[in-house]
């Protein structure tokens, strides 16, 4: 890990409730999905390229049509107010200043709007993608794409890994399952069939299929990313569906124990998609490297979850100023190191596996 990363976290850890703590850090049952996402980036190396002549290289992509300083986004995670009373306003000004997306989950603890009202404050053009459960009531779903469309989210992130909610280890033992009093998921306010100014619960549902996806995608012009395929056969019909983006995940280790890291599972899926739509991965990017290696592997950009959750736990707006400061410096170095001119230079060949003699390539 990343050692500015790894002070931020030991000072999250000091400054947090432990019960929140076990939240954040915490993974589904044995928690070997959770621990597999950081275990397999570990195992991979980086192969350079020499007398390329094409440094310094450039961090900046472009993805569904907006701008990002680097190939790091932030992935939605719930309830940044736990960690810091600024919460997912703090957030959202560190990274429209770092230039690049947040993807604001549904579970928020602050209202899409005002996160969105964040980041156009510090940069008018900040892109703010919505993270949305489907909800079983489509009249709820409903509700909630018009909200976000309002608040000018530019995309969705449908998650797809959750028909039911992990069953969370560390939660059950600490009997954490409810947000401290004045806390509240702000996106499940004043929807349909609650009573005004009060919050539904956020449903997982088993019964969700393809059908719900393109009823979504019927409702909105808005491009619907898909969040948490493995599979390369869920990818490639994902493509065949219209969806605009993949993003490859194991929702870090929360949901599926069984799952493989996602850095694992990309390179089959980026062969699926064969460049159709552009493949997202997170889970377990810590450092430049990381997020190099996944992008030689076939990734246009990797999300980070639990290290912005340390920044704003650590220090606020600034602690996660740090953590994107310091990934995209990092990425510039390590893609400058492997003689890359930017994020599409490196090819897969350029991954090995640590632990063989010789060059064995991913
Ligand atoms: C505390 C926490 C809350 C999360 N909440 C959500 C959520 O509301 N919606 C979602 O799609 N994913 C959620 N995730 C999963 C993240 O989007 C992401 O897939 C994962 O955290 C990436 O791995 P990393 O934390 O190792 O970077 C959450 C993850 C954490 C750690
Ligand atoms: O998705 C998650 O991992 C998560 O922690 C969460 C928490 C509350 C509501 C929805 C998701």
């Amino acid at each position: 890990m990343n050692g500015v990363l790894a002070a931020l976290r030991e000072r999250a850890r000091a400054r947090l409730d432990p019960v929140h703590w076990d939240f954040y850090e915490g993974g589904a049952g044995a928690e070997t999905a959770l621990a597999a996402n950081e275990a397999a980036f570990a195992r991979l190396a980086l192969l350079p390229r020499v007398l390329t002549g094409a440094g310094p290289a450039d961090p900046a992509v472009t993805l569904l049509g907006e701008r990002l300083s680097m190939p790091v986004l932030v992935s939605p995670t719930a309830f940044h107010r736990l960690a810091h009373p600024d919460g997912e306003r703090a957030t959202a000004r560190a990274v429209a200043a770092a230039g690049t997306v947040l993807i604001t989950s549904m579970a928020a603890t602050t209202a899409v709007d005002e996160v969105t009202a964040a980041a156009r404050e510090v940069r008018p053009d900040a892109a703010v993608w919505f993270q949305l459960y489907l909800q079983p009531e489509p009249a709820v779903t409903e509700a909630l794409v018009r909200r976000a469309e309002k608040a000018g989210c530019t995309a969705l992130v449908v998650t797809a890994d959750s028909p039911v909610f992990g069953r969370r280890t560390r939660d059950d033992r600490n009997g954490f399952h409810d947000l401290p009093p004045g806390l509240a998921a702000e996106n499940m306010r004043d929807l349909p069939g609650a009573p005004p100014g009060r919050t539904r619960d956020i449903a997982m549902s088993p019964a969700l299929s393809w059908a719900d996806l393109r009823r979504l995608r019927e409702l909105t012009e808005l491009p619907v990313v898909l969040k948490g395929v493995l599979h390369p056969a869920d990818a490639r019909r994902a493509a065949d569906e219209g969806v605009a983006a993949l993003l490859v995940s194991n929702h870090g280790g929360r949901q599926l124990d069984a799952a493989p890291a996602g850095v694992e599972a990309l390179p089959a899926v980026a062969d699926a998609v064969a460049g159709r739509i552009p493949v997202l991965l997170d889970g377990g990017v810590r450092s430049g490297a990381d997020a190099v290696a996944a992008l030689a592997l076939g990734a246009a950009a990797v999300g980070v979850g639990r290290p912005v959750l340390w920044g704003l736990a650590a220090d606020g707006e600034a602690g996660v100023a740090a953590v994107l400061a310091e990934l995209r410096a990092e990425v510039e170095h390590i893609l400058t190191l492997c003689g890359a001119a930017d994020c599409h230079g490196l090819g897969r060949d350029q991954v090995v596996v640590r632990g063989a003699t010789g060059v064995r390539p991913c």
